[in-house]
């Protein structure tokens, strides 16, 4: 009999770490002489993160919108032309940080009634921090999403450890027990793992709780609250094509001080005082700034995706930093 194809899904937070993890996945295989294939979805206009895989890795994109929300035939579709052009070995889907898994399983699941596709593992990657400051506080539509992807996946990365203690990973490793029983959780900086442990940790798709999703999915159409599907409509992303490079500390200053509602943000920028163009990426209130020389043509650009920020007010700051606005008056001091 023909062997099955098998697919993994990536889920995780925005900027929980699952490009890290994806990056180390593919190498593993590659090393192993497999060939691995790329699903990858962005909430931007642009796939930044695409420009971290290797250009030998067969990917097909889905910009501009979240696949859980698009119809399910997309991903399919995506899934079954992608079988069929690369004939790869494995195929690892990476669903936005705001992605509900289930309806990306149902995805996978509805191409596997016509193609040898077979769905061996959700692999959700969490934020160590980020999720122990959400259930510290315990609410917002963030945390349910969190809760939701925990809950569905079949192994758990407690990523970002270096980013808490001791005793705070174990009150979130209880967290994390006490919503999914049934996954391993294994802790990691930078999703450093022997993938090995990782594959071998993953049981099957735990999908128990479907039928409560499903009903949940029924009270977002219905307008009520505690939905599913619509836990992450709140989400937004803006784009931001720069036509001029602009000071690179001007633009770390900017990056430091990003309202709160924005959770997430990539890009590339050329600076007016560095020779290099950075990619520059910026997760849970934490910057990071890498030398990059990207194939190819690509523009200067930023990914800007939070909660109702105001994406004029971000807009209006990168314009004057590209001084295609005046700058801003400074204070007057009132004179008494
Ligand atoms: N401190 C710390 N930073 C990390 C760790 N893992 C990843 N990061 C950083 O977190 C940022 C986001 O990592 P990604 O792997 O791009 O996260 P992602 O989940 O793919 O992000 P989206 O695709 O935007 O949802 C990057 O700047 C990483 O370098 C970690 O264990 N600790």
């Amino acid at each position: 009999m023909e062997q099955s194809l098998p697919v993994y899904i990536l889920s995780g937070f925005l900027g929980s770490g699952k490009t890290t993890l994806l990056q180390r996945l593919l190498e593993h295989w590659k090393t192993q002489g497999l060939r691995p294939a790329v699903i990858m979805n962005e909430l931007g206009e642009v796939n930044l993160d695409g420009l971290l895989v290797e250009q030998s890795v067969p990917m097909a994109e889905m910009l501009g919108g979240c696949i859980c929300c698009t119809s399910r035939g997309d991903l399919s579709t995506e899934l079954t032309t992608l079988v069929k052009k690369e004939s790869p070995d494995v195929v690892v889907i990476e669903a936005t940080g705001a992605a509900n898994p289930l309806e990306i399983v149902d995805a996978v699941t509805e191409t596997s009634l016509y193609q040898q596709v077979e769905l061996k593992g959700l692999i959700t990657v969490v934020d160590a921090a980020h999720l122990l400051e959400l259930y510290r506080s315990q609410q917002g539509a963030t945390y349910r999403l969190m809760q939701e992807q925990i809950r569905c996946a079949s192994v758990l990365i407690l990523n970002k450890t270096d980013r808490i203690n001791a005793e705070e990973a174990e009150e979130i490793t209880a967290v994390l027990r006490k919503w999914n029983a049934y996954a391993g959780i294994l802790p990691a900086v930078r999703c450093e793992l022997e993938p090995e442990a990782l594959l071998g940790n993953i049981g099957g798709v735990y999908t128990e709780d479907r039928d409560s999703a499903e009903e949940h999915v029924h009270n977002a159409q219905d307008g009520q609250a505690g939905q599913v599907h619509a836990s992450h409509d709140h989400v937004m992303a803006y784009t931001h094509y720069f036509k001029n490079p602009v000071n690179s500390e001007e633009f770390e200053r900017f990056v430091k001080e990003l309202p709160r509602d924005v959770y997430r943000a990539k890009g590339i920028v050329s600076f007016n005082d560095t020779s290099s163009r950075f990619l520059f990426q910026y997760a849970y209130r934490e910057a990071d700034f890498m030398k990059i020389t990207p194939q190819g043509e690509v523009p200067d650009v930023a990914v800007f995706i939070g909660e109702h920020f105001s994406s004029s007010g971000l807009r209006t700051e990168l314009l004057r930093l590209e001084k295609r606005l005046p700058a801003r008056p400074a204070a007057v001091k009132r004179s008494l």
